[in-house]
């Protein structure tokens, strides 16, 4: 295959409305077929007839949003060496390009080629083992996508899944709708935007997840975009849209995407990583961006990508569809044998180099190159605008409803454990049964109170999986500024009370009057609250561990074993008067909310109450309650057993307000940690030394 072709001129204009001309000026050499030096590719179909009425040349700057990337790199720093001996890997490799109103811009390539992390470079949300340097500009200006001033359809579709479609829809309309916008508007916004995505017969399907079979793939693929599109974004970046869907869903989604603009005249930014794109869908792209190991093979009209493939030597064959030609021409990953003399670099390698080369050396690489110094020199003057949200009331109204319908229906969440807790308060109260006043019930009381305040405390862990599942929702909306985070915390604190209240009341009763404690509602109504309390701390406490380790098993053995030490320290199993000093009365005793747990219980257990003391000589004497949790328990009776309940609630507003702080500090933590992160990078000579690939001198501004 001729591989020295090239390309001197290549540019495009607009001749007239709704057809795209490109005129490529190119000399070639050494190729079988000559092409003629100047070649004309019209285009015309579903993309161009969007174009009709826009001037490319002269986009309307005061409306939409312009972004524009120069130079950017990303790279990830891992503990390994490569085989170059260097720790770092180049992800995105000095890519330049723009996005502009109006326009539907493709981002394409083989898997792992770096779609997704240019999406993420654009909107904000590399990771944070990730460095980048470049410039990226919206709308002229530096600035970060503050969460509500974009929308991203991420690659996963992380939903609620026991919600039906316009449950989940709707939902998220009252959350990102103004306050402003009537119920029936919002109402009829969602079904107009599910009937957009094709999904008016799954309308009353559940989402469906592990275990619960619902929508198919491509159907909640559509779900994701819905929820995307309510706000109808000016910045929208969708990471593969249309993967699970027919092609025929493929095209009606893409052309509904690209056909934002004509719901309200708004032209919108549309950006998407695709991976098979029919030849109909291709079409409606306005600029492709090809690219092959982090690097551009291709900028450019998506029209004239044909063209460019076919004057470097690598033209389409007829009857294929576009798309697969160029991803074939250059997916090297399942290329085995090295043909001889090549010296180690196989055809694919040798047609992407040659791609890359004419690129850089065609105009239209110098086209973007001038339209991105264009736009970048453009002052907008404003900063992009929030799109305008519910209020913090209806936000955490609406969440703590959708919390409420996801535990309620979800059968794991909690029905389960209310079984599981029926089930051992049946066996607590069998194995305590009518303990009487004898003076062994006095040690069965407190084992018997220990393992209520421990034990069934402790069991609430087994919620983890779902509060994981909850954050993995809470930071796809969240990244996407669907809400604030106060409004989430709120939610998902009450949304739990009427289960928790559930679990303490009826298997706390079963334990309670099976076993015989102490009589009187007064008594029982503190035991429920104590285990009420308990619950929703640990409830709180595994909150926190899930938005620090947001992983079910280092979270569970996490938060097993904070409360582990909470248990040993909390004045039962070490008296407290025993408990050594330094690290483990001060501070754990003190922290540790089972130590007011068991104390509470304790009291409200033996205060009033006399037992006999034990038969010594054959004499009886009785023991006061008092005195029995002064000496044997060593419990502190300065203060009532109320105190204790108030400082079990305290606890919980503690627990909570850290886990806002937690969620807000991480947040400015992601942010200021990427952004001290990139630094030392944004010197050229740095990013030459930590990553030996690349070119001396790549600009490396941000
Ligand atoms: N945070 C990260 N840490 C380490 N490696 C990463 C990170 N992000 C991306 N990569 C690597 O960078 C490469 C490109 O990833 P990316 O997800 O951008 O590819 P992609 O083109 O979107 O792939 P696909 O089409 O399969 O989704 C992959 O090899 C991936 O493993």
């Amino acid at each position: 295959m001729a591989s020295s072709t090239s390309l001197h001129e290549y540019s495009y204009s607009n001749e007239s409305a709704g057809i795209r001309t490109a005129v490529l000026d190119v000399e070639t050499v050494g190729h079988n077929n000559p092409l003629p030096r100047t070649t004309t590719v019209t285009r015309s179909g579903p993309g161009a007839a969007r174009n009709r009425n826009r001037n490319d040349n002269h986009p309307k700057l005061e409306e939409g949003v312009f972004l524009t990337w120069e130079d950017l790199w990303v790279t990830v720093v891992s503990k390994a060496k490569n085989e170059n001996g260097s720790r770092s890997r180049s992800i995105l490799q000095g890519v330049t390009g723009y996005a502009r109103p109006g326009e539907l811009l493709a981002i394409m390539g083989p898997s792992g080629c770096g779609k997704s992390t240019l999406l993420d470079a654009l909107g904000g949300r590399l990771s944070s083992n990730t460095r980048k340097t470049g410039k990226i500009l919206i709308n002229g200006q530096k600035q970060a996508l503050a969460y509500g001033t974009s929308a991203y359809v991420t690659q996963d579709d992380t939903l609620i899944t026991t919600l039906t479609v316009s449950e989940a829809v709707y939902y998220s309309a009252q959350l990102q709708l103004p306050d402003s916008m009537a119920k029936a508007e919002k109402k009829e916004r969602a079904e107009i935007t599910i009937r957009e995505m094709g999904l008016q017969d799954a309308m009353n399907t559940r989402i469906g997840g592990w275990g619960s079979k619902g929508l198919s793939g491509g159907q909640k693929r559509r779900v994701s975009i819905c929820i995307e599109l309510l706000t109808r974004p000016n910045l929208l970046f969708l990471d593969e849209p249309t993967s699970g869907l027919d092609s025929a869903a493929s095209y009606y989604v893409m052309s509904r995407i690209a056909n934002l603009d004509k719901t309200d005249g708004i032209p919108r930014t549309v950006i998407t990583s695709i991976h098979q794109p029919s030849s109909e869908v291709f079409q409606l792209f306005d600029n492709l961006c090809l690219l092959s190991a982090g690097r551009t093979v291709y900028f450019g009209p998506a029209s004239a990508a044909n063209q460019f493939f076919s004057l470097c030597g690598f033209p389409c064959p007829t009857l294929q569809n576009p798309s697969d030609h160029f991803l074939k021409t250059i997916n090297k990953d399942f290329e085995q044998d090295i043909e001889q003399g090549m010296v180690g670099r196989t055809p694919t390698e040798v047609a992407i180099d040659t791609l890359i080369k004419s690129y850089k050396a065609s105009e239209s690489y110098q086209q973007v190159q001038r339209q991105v110094a264009e736009l970048s020199k453009q002052d907008f003057g404003e900063e992009l605008e929030k799109r305008s949200h519910a209020g913090f009331l209806t936000q955490s109204f609406v969440l703590t409803r959708r919390s409420f319908m996801n535990m309620y229906r979800d059968r794991g969440y909690y029905w389960l454990r209310l079984a599981v807790y029926i089930t051992i308060a049946l066996g607590l109260g069998s194995i305590y049964q009518d303990l009487g006043h004898s003076y062994e019930s006095i040690q069965a009381r407190g084992s018997l109170i220990m393992f209520v305040s421990s034990f069934l405390t402790f069991m609430a862990i087994g919620g983890f999986p779902s509060f994981v599942e909850d954050m993995k929702v809470f930071e796809r909306e969240r990244l996407n500024g669907h809400y604030g985070v106060s409004s989430f915390v709120f939610a998902n604190t009450f949304s739990s009370v009427p289960f928790l209240i559930l679990i303490s009341v009826i298997p706390g009763a079963i334990t309670y009057y099976v076993a015989g404690l102490h009589k009187g509602f007064e008594h029982f109504f503190y035991f429920a609250c104590v285990l009420f309390a308990c619950m929703m701390l640990v409830e709180s406490l595994m909150m926190i561990v899930a938005s620090i380790v947001p992983n079910f098993l280092m979270g569970i053995i996490a938060g097993a074993g904070i409360q582990g030490l909470m248990i040993l320290c909390g004045g039962f199993f070490r008296l407290p008067n025993n408990i050594p000093k330094p690290m483990w009365k001060f501070p754990l005793y003190y922290i540790a909310f089972h130590k007011y747990a068991y104390q509470g219980l304790f009291k409200n257990e033996f205060i009033g109450t006399t037992f006999p003391s034990s038969d010594q000589g054959g004499k009886t004497s009785s023991l006061s309650g008092e005195h029995i949790l002064r000496d044997i328990w060593q419990v502190e009776m300065g203060y009532s057993k109320w105190v204790d309940l108030a400082i079990l609630v305290g606890m919980i507003l503690l627990y909570r307000v850290l886990f806002l702080v937690i969620i807000k500090a991480t947040e400015k933590v992601k942010i200021i940690g990427t952004t001290l992160l990139a630094m030392p990078f944004n010197n050229p000579s740095m990013q030459a030394f930590v990553n030996p690939s690349s070119p001396p001198v790549h600009g490396g501004k941000l």
